[in-house]
């Protein structure tokens, strides 16, 4: 059977009409964000705060007629409702309240690590014999499905299941959307999305869900903080001043939405070179360390910059488990141990 086509999914979606008129959902501009491979669609339906909790029919209406298009193997229709506001005596209870401690992992600035951490943290929450899932709230550069790889997409029952792998329920944004798909979404489009997530997840019983941030201070923080009940945050950071002042500012964000700072993780702290053992500080080395005791926050440790590391996130194989017992893999199980020493008397 050929694969169905974008022009057919659109017609699908243009037999529902707009609630709130102008045709159907498709002329209204309702329908954005159409991705399509190999069967597989993703789309977004935008909302408003006042017309979500109606659009929330729709959105299950516009997924199973575009299912009934030939070919079609999954549908995920996402709606983009602006972020609820924050709790108040009306507000929705908390997403993920089943979930013993969400831990969130963060950073200032864009490639410090922090998928890395976010990773080989969860891994070694799992080898301390916790039930541990991983959410990647990266929408615009998922890339957990590439750290563990993983190739196939989330089965669609009821709710969304998550994909399972090296022991842990894993959920991301890039296995609903395919990596060549540009997400270029607003503000209210990435609350509902984030929300989503959260939301349709089977994810089960969970001790730990380590949620994988984009870096900065933007949207999908401001939602996790408000609508999940957060454990805390883990922030990463890279020695150098630049990242450590991001950091400082991802900080005090979290702690203006009454997010609980976990600690700094200090990575790419050191280089060992592979071949003489010499071992150089090519960013610095301790800034991270000096910043966690001037902001008044735990200092976790540190994980030196290695090619090992590297390669086991580019290959699927994370160092904690392509490297068990090496100096790595100790350093992120001390680093596991002391987070889950603060949250667990709450969890
Ligand atoms: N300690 C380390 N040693 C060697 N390579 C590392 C280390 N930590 C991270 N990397 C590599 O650096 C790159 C960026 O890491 P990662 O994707 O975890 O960063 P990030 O902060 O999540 O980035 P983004 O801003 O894209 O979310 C990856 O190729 C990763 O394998």
């Amino acid at each position: 059977m050929a694969d169905p086509t974008e022009a057919q999914i659109l017609r699908a979606l243009a037999t529902l009409a707009d609630p709130d008129g102008g045709g159907d959902i498709v002329a209204s501009g309702r329908v954005g964000g159409l991705s399509l491979r190999g069967g597989k669609v993703a789309f977004t339906l935008a909302a408003t705060p006042e017309t979500a909790p109606a659009l929330e029919q729709l959105r299950a209406a516009a997924e199973a007629a575009v299912r009934a298009v030939p070919g079609i193997v999954a549908v995920t229709a996402v709606l983009t409702a602006e972020r609820a506001a924050p709790a108040e005596p009306a507000a929705p209870p908390r997403l993920l309240g089943q979930i013993g401690a969400v831990i969130a992992v963060a950073s200032g600035k864009g490639g410090v690590g922090k998928s890395t951490t976010a990773v080989n943290l969860a891994l070694s929450f799992r080898a301390m014999g916790l039930a541990t899932g991983l959410l990647d709230a990266d929408l615009f550069g998922p890339s957990l499905p590439l750290m563990l790889g993983i190739e196939g997409q989330p089965e669609e029952a009821a709710a969304l299941q998550p994909v399972y792998r090296h022991g842990l329920a894993c959920m991301s944004l890039g296995f609903l959307v395919p990596p060549d798909a540009p997400v270029v979404w607003r503000g209210p489009m990435v609350a509902g999305a984030v929300e989503q997530l959260m939301r349709d997840v089977a994810w089960g019983p969970l001790d730990v869900l380590v949620v994988d941030l984009p870096p900065g201070t933007g949207d999908t923080q401001l939602t996790l903080a408000q609508r999940a009940r957060l454990a805390g945050a883990v922030i990463v950071s890279t020695p150098q001043d630049l990242a450590l002042i991001d950091a400082a500012k991802a900080l005090v964000m979290f702690r203006k939405v009454e997010v609980p700072v976990l600690g700094i993780v200090e990575n790419m702290s050191s280089y060992v070179c592979p071949n003489c053992g010499h071992e150089a500080h090519l960013f610095g080395h301790g800034g991270a360390r000096a910043e966690a005791e001037r902001l008044g926050v735990p200092f976790l440790g540190e994980v030196p910059l290695d090619i090992a590391i590297r390669q086991g996130g580019d290959e699927g194989n994370p160092i904690v488990l392509a490297q068990p017992d090496g100096p790595h893999a100790r350093a992120y199980r001390a680093i596991a141990e002391k987070v889950w020493a603060e949250v667990a008397p709450k969890a």
